[in-house]
């Protein structure tokens, strides 16, 4: 057991590159690929940290989303972020499929960099929060590709989240943190800017079984279904005897899920008139978030069913989710069950 200081933290600095390392030596078999693959993820990941970390003089500076001194047009932090994550993921020689929010086509690792795993990511999440500074995210997960038999292709990639072998999210907020599930738990990781270090410093996250916010655009509340409606309403004016709920949301997926991960609660983006299958996509925003709330002990589902049980057919098909603590999620489906099926 290790020691804490009198900030609760603990006092032992395991960094994020030894617990991988760690999760490595229990496994014989594993020859190092995947500590590979996160160290070069984590590089991107504090790149992107750090130009965030600019986001207000980056126009000053020419670092985002401006013409610089010479006149050249400068990559907006989004488009940043996408070639970040890309260049790093190919340099890790780790990778042979990508699938990313910002490239319409599935990308093929050239064969001299190719490895064998497929990581499906959302480079900067919230990013119409960019402007307002207000707390945005890289969310990732990893596949390994099973088949080696010709060429990696969109059947390697077209798989249920439940196959995924890890996945996770940074969070550019008050601090940088990673947290990060190998399917064994759910471990939090802030960064040490003055040392350029991940530590561990929330071990073993759990969503509470009930929490006391929920969390959804309340813009969209006209389009909503009957039985996502009621849920809502029944938590704003609760009838006697029940406790209501408060409300928060961000506008960025990885910092609501992320507050709904510490303090419990729900987390909704259910269909509504603009996006009838949900706003969200699949593959590398719910997939993700799914693995890590179940791994935290949380649900997450369409309302229909499990995130992690769909079968894909597109790389950037949407799905609607509610996800959160266990019991917060099972009365949703109720309401659903009752009012919508
Ligand atoms: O503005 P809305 O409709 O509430 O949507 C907010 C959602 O859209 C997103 O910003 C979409 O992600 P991107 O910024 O990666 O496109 C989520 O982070 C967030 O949960
Ligand atoms: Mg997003
Ligand atoms: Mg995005």
């Amino acid at each position: 057991m290790s020691d804490h200081n009198q900030y609760g933290f603990e006092t032992d600095a395991m960094t994020l590159q030894r617990f991988i390392l760690q999760e490595q030596e229990k496994h014989p078999e594993a020859s190092g690929e995947f500590t590979h693959l996160m160290t070069a993820m984590l590089v991107a990941v504090k790149a992107i940290a750090s130009a965030t970390q600019k986001a207000g003089l980056a126009k000053l500076y020419g670092i985002a989303g401006s013409t610089n001194v010479q006149g050249e047009e400068v990559k907006k932090l989004d488009i940043l972020s996408n070639e970040l994550m890309i260049n790093m993921l190919k340099a890790s020689t780790e990778t042979c499929l990508l699938v990313s929010e910002e490239n319409d086509e599935l990308i093929t690792v050239e064969e001299r960099r190719r490895g064998n795993y497929i990581v499906c990511f959302d480079p900067l999440d919230g990013s119409s929060n960019i402007d307002s500074l207000i707390s945005i995210g890289t969310i990732f997960g990893i596949f390994k590709r099973t088949s080696t038999v010709g060429d990696p292709n969109e059947t390697d990639v077209l798989r249920p989240g439940k196959e995924m072998v890890a996945a996770g999210y940074a969070l550019y907020g008050s601090a940088t943190m990673v947290v990060l599930s190998l399917g064994d738990g759910v471990n939090g990781f802030t960064l040490d800017p003055s040392i350029g270090e991940f530590i561990l410093t929330h071990r073993n996250m759990k969503c509470k079984p009930k929490g006391s916010t929920y969390s959804l655009n309340e813009g969209y509340a006209a389009t909503w279904s009957k039985g996502i409606a009621q849920y809502i309403n029944d938590r704003k004016f609760p009838p006697a005897g029940k406790k209501g709920m408060g409300q928060r949301y961000v506008g960025s997926m990885v910092a609501d899920v992320h507050r709904t991960l510490l303090n419990g609660g729900i987390f909704l983006y259910p269909p509504t008139a603009a996006a009838p299958n949900g706003k969200l996509r699949l593959m590398y925003e719910c997939n993700p978030m799914a693995f890590i709330m179940e791994h935290a002990g949380g649900i997450a589902t369409t309302g229909k069913e499990r995130i992690l049980d769909i079968v894909p057919t597109k790389i950037h098909q949407r799905a609607p989710i509610i996800l959160g603590s266990k019991q917060d999620v099972e009365e949703v489906l109720e309401y659903i069950q009752k009012y919508d099926l």
